[in-house]
């Protein structure tokens, strides 16, 4: 019988809804599986209950660990990790980055909580298995199961806020068993500030200065068009660089790559020359976890590079 981890964190796929409406993560690991043991071992591993939009980099380091440690147990075949859906990108490129291992760690969550009378919860927690316990999807990495449909975890956003079908994949017909790059060496991320920092019309350098009076690492800009912004962000980056601080250029666009095309003092080459570097592939959240990761290597040499080669997501054919 196959034998499958499933760690809890909480999120809606753990909430019921009170009187008022309002959904909070309660449910235990034993009753969010009910009957779903059918045809599997399953071993549950309650490790937090919160809504994901309030995890911290030391919590998701505390998911990377727990992953780990069921998978030292060898007759395991699969994690499945449960999950808020607002930030399980996030968490799972966190874990997919450093994930050494050839057996398939499956995230989920839900869109509706585990009391609706039409809760998904239930349906994304036996695809999340059916998923860990494929043979097909050994060496796949870490995956997102949600609505029917399986995400390879690099790439993938929720791009949704009500929709069952919640999540979508920069390649979405990319195949799951793409060349994945070598796993990073763990180093927690807690203690590693990297902040976003948002590009908008009329915008100015005030963001980026309070993010450096605070302790920043490393920022995110998360960029117009493909990869954008204006001569005084581009003035703040050129001093976050010259000073060791890395900015990333992504888009708030939520298809394509960016480029680094546009002059004219603001523009994507602008930045390129103020020294930012370019998220090709990954959007502001896990440009930030992969950031994060490879600044928290205090024998980080070559970021740049490593973060170029990371943050293109390659829709390669299968491998196996
Ligand atoms: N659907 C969800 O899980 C959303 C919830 N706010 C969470 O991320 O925990």
């Amino acid at each position: 019988m196959p034998k499958v981890a499933v760690v809890t964190t909480g999120g809606t796929i753990a909430s019921t809804r009170d009187g008022q409406g309002v959904s909070r993560p309660v449910v235990a690991g034993s009753d969010l599986l009910g009957s779903t043991r059918a045809g599997t071992e399953i071993r549950v591993v309650d490790v937090m209950s919160k809504d994901s939009s309030s995890m911290t980099f030391a919590d998701m380091d505390r998911v990377r660990d727990t992953v780990t440690s069921e998978l030292s147990d060898p007759d395991l075949d699969a994690v499945v990790v449960l999950h808020g859906t607002d930030t399980m990108e996030e968490t799972a490129f966190l874990v997919d980055l450093h994930h050494a291992d050839p057996r398939p760690v499956v995230f989920t969550g839900a869109q509706r909580t585990f009391d609706h009378p039409e809760s998904d919860a239930r349906a994304n927690l036996t695809d999340a298995i059916a998923a860990g316990t494929n043979p097909a999807l050994r060496g796949a990495g870490v995956l997102i199961a949600f609505g029917g449909a399986l995400h390879r975890a690099s790439g993938t956003r929720k791009a949704d806020t009500t929709s069952l079908d919640a999540f979508r994949s920069v390649h979405p017909t990319g195949d799951l068993l793409p060349q994945r790059p070598d796993p990073l060496s763990w180093h927690p991320i807690s203690g590693t500030r990297v902040d976003i920092v948002a590009a908008y019309p009329g915008a100015d350098r005030v963001q980026i200065d309070a993010c450096l009076a605070a302790g920043a690492r490393g920022l995110v800009l998360d960029g117009l068009g493909s990869g954008n912004a204006n001569p005084a962000i581009v003035e703040a980056v050129r001093d976050c660089t010259s000073a060791g601080i890395p900015v990333v250029v992504t888009t708030r666009v939520p298809h394509g790559p960016t480029s680094a095309t546009y002059g004219g003092g603001g523009g994507g080459h602008d930045l390129i020359s103020a020294g930012a570097l370019f998220s090709t592939d990954l959007r502001a959240g896990q440009a930030r976890i992969l950031l994060a990761a490879l600044l928290a290597d205090p024998e980080h040499t070559d970021l740049d590079k490593e973060f170029d080669r990371r943050s293109r997501i390659d829709p390669a054919p299968r491998i196996s």
